[in-house]
Formats: C-alpha cells, sequence, structure tokens
C-alpha cells in the first residue's frame, strides 16, 4: 500500500468508529472510501455489525459493496440515513467541502442531505484555506444543451472543461455532463456561487457541500485529526 492509501485507510477506520450496529449508512464513492467498504466488510466477517444497511451513492460503490457482501438498500427504501461516510477533494476550515472528482456529486448530495451526519474522510492533501484552489468545482449539468451553459459558466468567473474520457464526454450515473470550473483565486463567496449555479435551467448540482459535512476525519504523516461542526464555529 502506497503512503497514501495507508493514510486514507487510517481515516476510514477513525470513520467507522462512528458506526453503530443497526444504522442505515450512507456509502460515499472514492478511493478513501473503498478503505471504508474493506473495513465494514471485515468487522462483518469478525461478526459485527450484522444490521447495518448501506445506501451507496453509485453505481461504482454499489458493485464494490456486493462483491464485500454488504447489505444494500435503495434511498426510497430507507430515506432516512443515520450517517454517511464519504470523501472529499476540498476541505476548508469551515468545514465547507468540494466533491464530485468521481463524477457521483449529485447522488452524494441527495444521500448527504438525507442523512442525520456527514463524516468525511481524507488525507491531508485535500484541507485548503480557500476552497477552488487545489482542484475545479465539479457542476454537473443535463446533456440538452449542456454547451449553452458554457458562457453562463464564464459569466460567474469559471473557466469550465468539460470532462472527458477516452475522447468522449464522461456520463454520469444519472446521465448528466461534467464541467470542471477552475477559479482564478478559488471560490470567493462560495454560498454565492451555490445559489447562482442551482438556479440554473439545466444546471443539476454542483460539486460543493456546504454546512453539510458534520465531521472531517484528515489522516495525515503526524495522525489522525478530527473537526466537527462545533470546532469549526
Ligand atoms: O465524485 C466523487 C466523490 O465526491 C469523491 O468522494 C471525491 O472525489 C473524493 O474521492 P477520493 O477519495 O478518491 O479522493
Amino acid at each position: 500500500m502506497t503512503d497514501t492509501e495507508a493514510l486514507k485507510r487510517r481515516a476510514a477506520e477513525r470513520a467507522a468508529e462512528w458506526i453503530r450496529d443497526g444504522m442505515t449508512v450512507g456509502l460515499g464513492t472514492g478511493s478513501t472510501v473503498r478503505h471504508l467498504l474493506d473495513v465494514i466488510a471485515e468487522r462483518r466477517a469478525a461478526g459485527e455489525w450484522a444490521g447495518i444497511v448501506g445506501v451507496p451513492t453509485s453505481e461504482d460503490t454499489t458493485a464494490r459493496a456486493r462483491r464485500l457482501g454488504i447489505p444494500l438498500a435503495t434511498l426510497d427504501e430507507r430515506p432516512r440515513v443515520d450517517l454517511t461516510i464519504d470523501g472529499a477533494d476540498e476541505v476548508d476550515p469551515q468545514l465547507r467541502l468540494i466533491k464530485g472528482l468521481g463524477a457521483a456529486l449529485l447522488r452524494e448530495k441527495i444521500v448527504a442531505a438525507a442523512s442525520a451526519e456527514l463524516v468525511i474522510v481524507a488525507d491531508d492533501t485535500k484541507v485548503v484555506q480557500r476552497l477552488g484552489t487545489r482542484a475545479p468545482l465539479p457542476v454537473e449539468v443535463d446533456p440538452f444543451g449542456a454547451a449553452i451553459q458554457v458562457d453562463f459558466l464564464r459569466g460567474l468567473g469559471a473557466e469550465p472543461v468539460l470532462r472527458e474520457r477516452d475522447g468522449a464526454p464522461v456520463v454520469t450515473d444519472g446521465g448528466g455532463r461534467i464541467y470542471d470550473c477552475r477559479f482564478a483565486g478559488g471560490i470567493a463567496d462560495p454560498e454565492a456561487l451555490e445559489r447562482a449555479l442551482l438556479m440554473r435551467p439545466g444546471i443539476l448540482e454542483c460539486g460543493l457541500f456546504l454546512g453539510m459535512a458534520t465531521a472531517v476525519v484528515i489522516a495525515g504523516a503526524d495522525g489522525v485529526s478530527v473537526r466537527t461542526r462545533e470546532d469549526a464555529r
């Protein structure tokens, strides 16, 4: 395991301490969450957490969790999620996040909004003073007329790039397309930007998760630290 993967594993182990048997647990998406799925599977193999049910936030997580034998339900079946554990691409001092480099932002945000708690797991490279200085902001759009969003996004100060893989647009689990948006100097006012984006017809969601994280578990070379919403106030 590389150093970074070892840090992600440590963060996942610490975040797993939030899990109690019988909980409905939102399962995020990404390389850090993969470690969490392993931890859950190991604990279940050891006879613990027989009563937990996972609500996955992507097809990728669904497939992995199934392979590991973790019981799953849809959000329709379990609309009240006790706890979601998910990764992030950036975390700022107020526990505001950028998510979505794995293209799962829409379902992740829906599950996060249905969760009593959202615990974020990350290695310390994700910590920033200002959102948008390290990662681009993913903006998911409906494919219908997707190109008209480019000028709109530029009008908000973004430099949008359509996310592609192997020469074709990336298609999200819900059928959307993604513009990765860079902002010179970062995002000055994340709340205002999110409002402007979500009012625009055709924009389905953006990767800003504001006021949603209840705790953030960060693993670095010096150990694992936990920050809660209360600490951030
Ligand atoms: O769409 C993907 C998600 O928001 C991920 O949780 C995020 O990109 C972090 O992923 P990773 O743990 O692989 O860095």
